[in-house]
């Protein structure tokens, strides 16, 4: 078998589409535009391309856009303060700040510091509370995008094996949380596991989420599973997932690509978090069908 490739470049184009539109709608119903402010503390290579990405991708998707790059030096005090300016600041409707922070920083009090109904990360504990307890709040932009590509792909989910590789609170957990929800029978799996094989021979869904390169082995992976690798490593191959690629891809179903799969959904996602916050923080209705 060879799998099919799942376009996550196409389904996040498509859904930043959508979201612009509605984007549009907004601003004609509420006179400004929906608004995304990131921060970024540090001169970090990776993170410096990512913020700009974020930032012509939310321009693109007609929101506005507030970029804070502060120096790697930041207190605690002053990257709090900024948070609470954006709190307050009635044009920002998304606060994201972008991990890792340096290590002077504590990471956990500044992501608890964001207003939960601004938090499009959804990285603090009430909206992590919220999926938990099958409430409404924000989801995690990269296990949400995930969800999206696996709904396109398999349309119903329930009854189907998900092991989802990797506990970690901004992918793991939430992932697994997501599948539950859509009635998948879920194992979540991480580097204390047994027989991680054992594991993956029965999971119809797979999500791998572990952070090191080519982890998850072709043959592992039950003929005709549906492969969703999260991974970004880069190696002196360039960048690779966590699944071992042309292995999987010999025996999954469907399988994302590194890059061009989870990727580019993460900051459709975000964009889309966006939206949603910005209608909610004004009152007006969003049709949550039409995205
Ligand atoms: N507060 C916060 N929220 C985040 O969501 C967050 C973060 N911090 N810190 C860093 C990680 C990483 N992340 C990615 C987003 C897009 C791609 C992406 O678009 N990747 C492309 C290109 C990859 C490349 O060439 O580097 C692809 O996979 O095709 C990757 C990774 C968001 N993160
Ligand atoms: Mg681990």
């Amino acid at each position: 078998m060879t799998a099919t490739i799942i376009d996550g470049k196409a389904a996040a184009a498509a859904l930043r589409a959508r979201v612009g539109t509605l984007a549009e709608a907004f601003t004609a119903d509420s006179g400004r535009k929906p608004g995304l402010a990131v921060v970024l503390v540090g001169e970090d290579a990776a993170s410096s391309v990512y913020v700009r990405n974020k930032g012509k991708a939310t321009l693109a998707a007609n929101m506005a856009s507030f970029e804070h790059r502060l120096p790697a030096d930041t207190s605690q005090a002053e990257l709090i303060a900024l948070v609470d300016a954006l709190n307050r600041d009635d044009k920002v409707d998304g606060i994201l700040v972008q991990l890792p922070l340096p290590d002077q920083l504590d990471a956990q009090a500044v992501l608890t510091r964001i207003d939960p109904e601004k938090d499009v990360d959804g990285f603090h504990p009430v909206n992590a509370g919220r999926l938990a307890t099958g409430l409404n709040g924000f989801v995690p932009c990269t296990p949400l995008g995930c969800l999206m590509l696996l709904r396109d792909q398999l349309g119903e989910l329930a009854g189907l094996n998900a092991v989802v590789v990797g506990r970690s609170n901004i992918v793991g957990k939430p992932m697994a949380a997501l599948l539950t929800a859509a009635d998948c029978t879920v194992t979540i799996a991480h580097s204390r596991t047994r027989n991680l094989a054992a594991h993956l021979a029965h999971a119809d869904i797979v999500v791998a989420a572990v952070g090191r390169a080519k982890f998850v082995k072709g043959e592992w992976i039950k003929p005709g599973a549906t492969v969703i690798d999260v991974g970004i490593n880069r190696t002196e191959d360039g960048l690779v997932g966590d699944v071992d690629f042309e292995g999987a891809a010999s025996v999954a179903a469907a399988i994302t690509p590194v890059p061009g799969g989870v990727g580019p959904m993460t900051i459709a996602c975000l964009l889309r978090n966006t939206l949603v916050a910005a209608h909610r923080r004004t009152g007006i209705v969003l049709d949550a069908q039409a995205i």
